[in-house]
């Protein structure tokens, strides 16, 4: 089929040439050129495995191309609207500019017969309100929305082989035309046994900002338990290996640490929370305020506990910050818990150096004086605290017996709980996780 993908950062990008690995013709369309220009000589605008191999074979095969000119999505059947929906500036809800900006262009240039199909996270009514605002004169759209569920640092295989796909069609029905433009779009991945839930558009809605507030609400649900356990010597590590081998509850997002950040999970819980209140439905999602309140407070906790580790008083302290990606295999600075907090110590005046192997340059662009290396040893080179806040595979195997000899002190802030604690200790370090057992109990002398 003849695709356009309007929107081309994380999700486009990958959607696009994801897509034309399908066999489909695939135009993305970006109103950023050097991204598009990136994207053209099949370089990836930013960091995800396995994308720059996707682009190469979709441009080598002739099927691929980047633009920044919208009339290309006249040589399209099917528009995917990919563009950004982030948290307003005037509060918590989503700004929805882009996504009104990219059906703009689908109506002035679409034809009759074109069907547009929305991947970007949207409030509950979004899909009927754009619907109800095509003009009498304006080209016959069909309006489909196909919630797009990839995690970053995974994204090419999830839309490749995506775990499900959900289809929210105007009537609900799946022998809707957009309903089987889509199976043929996806034909491959259902072929292979993808599940599909073809929907209306308010379920398809709404199915994605619940996956995400589930994710984030299973995320801030151990980290309250790793309060407690900080309070009661317990280990929430355990507790999370105890209670996840109940299949009921499952393992997976109970990794407690630093909390969640990103460009989704943060602000989709904002804007579940601001829908609901328009809905005159607040009361039901109100612990999702609980949820974001758990998760700050895990930035804060981190924060507090360095200085404390450093006798009260951060200023004029040297810290090694390892990681600042909102987690490894991405580039990715967007609300990032290890941002916030290396940004934090060094407004506090310490002397904060940072390493991560894929996002240092993202984090100087939102923090200029932020110090940042190469790599962890130029970190923790005469570093007086260590604080892990990305669990990049370089950093969870650093040896704490060859890294002894680089620091200041031997004194580590686990704030992922990735660590392994014994050995740390055992190599003499003041070893602190989040919510885990401390040296003593730990039994190591
Ligand atoms: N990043 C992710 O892992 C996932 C993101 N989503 C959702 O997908 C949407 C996009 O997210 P990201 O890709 O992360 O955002 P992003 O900010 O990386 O990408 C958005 C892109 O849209 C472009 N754009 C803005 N207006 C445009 C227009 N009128 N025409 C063409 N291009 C335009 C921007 O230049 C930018 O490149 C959001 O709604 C997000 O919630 C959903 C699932 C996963
Ligand atoms: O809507 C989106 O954009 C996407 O948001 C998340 O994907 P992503 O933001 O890429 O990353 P996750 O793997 O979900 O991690 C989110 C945050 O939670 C943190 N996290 C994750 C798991 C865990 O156990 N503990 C924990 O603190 C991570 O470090 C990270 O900061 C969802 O997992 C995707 O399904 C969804 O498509």
């Amino acid at each position: 089929m003849r695709l356009s993908v309007v929107g081309c950062g994380y999700l486009g990008a990958v959607h696009a040439a994801a897509m034309a690995d399908l066999g489909h013709d695939v135009v993305g369309i970006d109103v950023d050129a050097g991204k598009i220009e990136r994207l053209s000589r099949g370089e990836a605008p930013f960091f995800e495995p396995g994308l720059q191999d996707l682009l190469h074979s979709g441009l080598g095969s002739g099927r691929l191309r980047f633009t920044t000119d919208p009339a290309a999505l006249a040589s399209a059947e099917l528009h995917f609207i990919a563009v950004g929906t982030p948290q307003r500036g005037d509060g918590d809800g989503a700004d929805l500019s882009f996504v009104d900006a990219a059906f703009a262009q689908v109506l002035a240039h679409g034809a009759d017969g074109d069907i547009v199909v929305g991947k970007s996270t949207v409030p509950v009514g979004t899909v009927e309100r754009l619907a109800a605002s095509i003009p009498a004169d304006g080209p016959d759209l069909t309006l489909a929305w196909n919630p797009e569920f990839l995690r970053e640092g995974h994204a090419v295989a999830d839309s490749l082989t995506p775990d499900r796909l959900v289809f929210g069609v105007a009537d609900g029905s799946a022998d809707s035309p957009a309903a089987a433009a889509l199976e043929r779009v996806y034909a491959r991945p259902l072929h292979e046994g993808t599940p599909l839930i073809v929907t209306d558009w308010a379920t398809a809605e709404l199915v994605k900002v619940a996956a995400n507030a589930f994710l984030a609400t299973k995320i801030s649900f151990i980290n309250a338990m790793a309060e407690i356990a900080e309070v009661t010597g317990a280990d929430v590590t355990q507790l999370a290996d105890a209670i996840g081998h109940d299949a009921r509850i499952g393992r997976r997002f109970l990794n407690a640490g630093v909390g969640f950040g990103g460009g989704c999970l943060p602000k989709d819980i904002r804007a579940f929370s601001a829908r609901a209140r328009e809905l005159g439905r607040g009361d039901s999602v109100r612990f999702l305020d609980e949820v974001d309140t758990i998760n700050l407070r895990r930035r804060d906790r981190v924060v507090r506990l360095a200085a404390e580790l450093l006798g009260d008083e951060p200023a004029g302290h040297r810290i090694a910050v390892l990681g600042l990606a909102f987690k490894p295999d991405s580039d990715d600075v967007r609300d990032s818990p290890a941002l916030e907090i290396a940004s934090a110590l060094r407004a506090a005046g310490a002397v904060v150096v940072a390493a991560d192997p894929h996002a240092a340059a993202n984090a100087r662009l939102r923090d200029p004086g932020l110090r940042t290396v190469d790599t962890a040893a130029e970190a923790l080179a005469g570093a007086e605290l260590v604080i892990l806040l990305t669990e990049w595979t370089e950093f969870v195997t650093l040896d704490p017996v060859a890294v002894a000899g680089l620091t200041a002190e031997r004194r580590v802030i686990d704030a992922r709980n990735a660590l392994d604690p014994e050995a740390w200790i055992r190599a003499g370090w003041d070893y602190r996780g989040l919510g885990r057992r401390s040296a003593a109990a730990v039994g190591v002398s």
